[in-house]
Parts: C-alpha cells; sequence; structure tokens
C-alpha cells in the first residue's frame, strides 16, 4: 500500500491514494497504520478517493450526494482509533498540498468533499494552505473536567463537536494524559476539548484533546472553535492568531464563514510491507 506522511502544525496523517475507492480500509487497518511505535505513525488517515467513487448514503439530506458534486476528490478522514469524523480543519489542508504535490490538482482555489459538506481551499505551489471553514455554530455553554478539576466553555459544532475552554494559567501547565471526562447526554457524539489562554489582542495559546486521537500538537477545527469561544460565542468579524504545539494557525472569522491558514507540509513517502496490514 502507497502512503504519503504530512502535517499541518504538527497534526500528522498517513494520506493513502485510493482514487477508484478499492482500499478496504477497516478501523482495525487504521490504528495499525496510526500506532507511533509498531506502525508509520500519525493522529489519523487521509484517504484520497474520488467523490464519485465514494459510497455515501444520504450525505446531506438530500437522498444522495449532491452537496458534493462540485469536488472531484474526497478526503476520507478516519481519527487513530479507526473512529470516523466528520472533518478535520489541518487535514483538509494537507489533503490539498498533496493533490498538488502529486499532479492531481493545479495550484489556485477549488472544493473538497468532505463528510461535514464541501471545503474551499486556496494554494500556491509551495507555502500555507487556507480552507473556508464554514459557519462556525456556536450551541452554548458546555463543560468537562480533567483530574477532578472543572473546565466551562462554549460548545461549538464545526461540523465535528468542540468544546472551548477559557484558562487563567499557561496551557503547558495542564495534564492532558489522560482524557477530559464529559457528560454522555451533553456530548452523545463526545467532543474535542480545547483549552486556550488569551496572550495578546486576538491572540491565543491553546491546547487540545481530541476525540479518537487523544491529545494532538494542533486542531485545525479546535482552533476555529476556541477563536468563536474567545470572541464571546460570537462568530466575528477578526483575525485571530493561535498558537498551538505545532506551531502557529490564522483563524479569521467575518461575522459568516470561517477561514483557517497555516502551513501543510508533507515529509515522507512509501510502501507498507506486503501482507503487513
Ligand atoms: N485534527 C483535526 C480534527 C480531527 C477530527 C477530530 N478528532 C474529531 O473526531 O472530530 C482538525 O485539524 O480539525
Amino acid at each position: 500500500m502507497r502512503f504519503v506522511k504530512g502535517h499541518g502544525t504538527e497534526n500528522d496523517f498517513v494520506i493513502l491514494p485510493d482514487p477508484d475507492g478499492v482500499l478496504d480500509l477497516t478501523a482495525d487497518a487504521v490504528v495499525r497504520l496510526c500506532d507511533r511505535r509498531a506502525g508509520i505513525g500519525a493522529d489519523g488517515i487521509l484517504r484520497v478517493v474520488r467523490t464519485k467513487a465514494m459510497d455515501l448514503g444520504d450525505i446531506d439530506g438530500s437522498g444522495g450526494t449532491e452537496a458534493l458534486d462540485g469536488a472531484e476528490w474526497f478526503m476520507d478522514y478516519r481519527n487513530a482509533d479507526g473512529s470516523i469524523a466528520e472533518m478535520c480543519g489541518n487535514g483538509v489542508r494537507v489533503f490539498a498540498r498533496y493533490l498538488v504535490d502529486s499532479g492531481l490538482a493545479a495550484p489556485g482555489e477549488w472544493d473538497i468533499a468532505t463528510r461535514g459538506g464541501l471545503k474551499h481551499v486556496t494554494l500556491g505551489p509551495s507555502g500555507d494552505v487556507s480552507v473556508d471553514m464554514g459557519t462556525p455554530v456556536p450551541l452554548g455553554p458546555g463543560e468537562a473536567s480533567l483530574a477532578g478539576a472543572v473546565f466551562r466553555g462554549e460548545r461549538v459544532s464545526m461540523g465535528n463537536p468542540h468544546l472551548a475552554c477559557p484558562v487563567y494559567l499557561p496551557v503547558a501547565a495542564l495534564d492532558l494524559s489522560r482524557a477530559p471526562e464529559f457528560d454522555p447526554q451533553a456530548f452523545p457524539d463526545g467532543v474535542n476539548v480545547e483549552f486556550y489562554r488569551p496572550v495578546g489582542e486576538r491572540h491565543l495559546e491553546m491546547r487540545v484533546y481530541e476525540r479518537g486521537s487523544g491529545e494532538t500538537r494542533s486542531c485545525g477545527t479546535g482552533t476555529v472553535a476556541a477563536a468563536v469561544a474567545a470572541a464571546a460565542g460570537t462568530t466575528g468579524p477578526g483575525e485571530w492568531t493561535v498558537d498551538v504545539l505545532g506551531g502557529r494557525l490564522t483563524v479569521t472569522l467575518d461575522g459568516g464563514t470561517s477561514h483557517l491558514r497555516g502551513p501543510a507540509v508533507l515529509v515522507a513517502e512509501g510502501e507498507t510491507r506486503p501482507g503487513w496490514i
């Protein structure tokens, strides 16, 4: 199986080119590929499939996949534990960089299909990748706890679920070696939990514990959720700088949609040994 390895602010992915959708990517195979000791190691998988080769059922409530028709390529995103997520903000940027780097798309702007709908990306032959992340949906207050301490924040849907909690000490002080606990009635599909601290004018530092992947060094959807929470549960307008463990991302809120910009880097490519998976 051919693979490429890449990351966006150190949120890292194994990219699996599968244009015709012939790969039977089981949850077990995802777990093995993402294993950092016995596998390649990653926070998640990006399977690269032609949209027309995907069987997505009724993804948009219209009885078909019409909502994704405008995009040639579909990002089939999986978390490291094998679960499926609706969207991945860093993933879609790395996916776009892969398409351009491998000659499957030209630099410029176009849509990528995801389970969270079409995402419009903008990129040159090298450098940063921007994506229109769509309209964040603030859902009101929520809470999670970490080692018995309760953190209150804002629930935000970015297609996938987030709880963005302000903290008042440097985020480096948090112990994220264990998963935050939350009320499953409040988050029936699980939740990605962000901890953010304002460090300047529209400037945050943030750490994240991701659903299905554990603590990661960055989360694109999470940075947008944190900016929305820091903007007092509004969608802007304003440009936010968000420092994560793996680097810096820029989030732009315009009162409607949101944009995420930052690096997306491909670092290696190879082939798994026959029979390993
Ligand atoms: N790291 C991603 C989010 C990946 C999905 C998430 N773990 C979930 O289950 O919702 C990002 O950059 O947005």
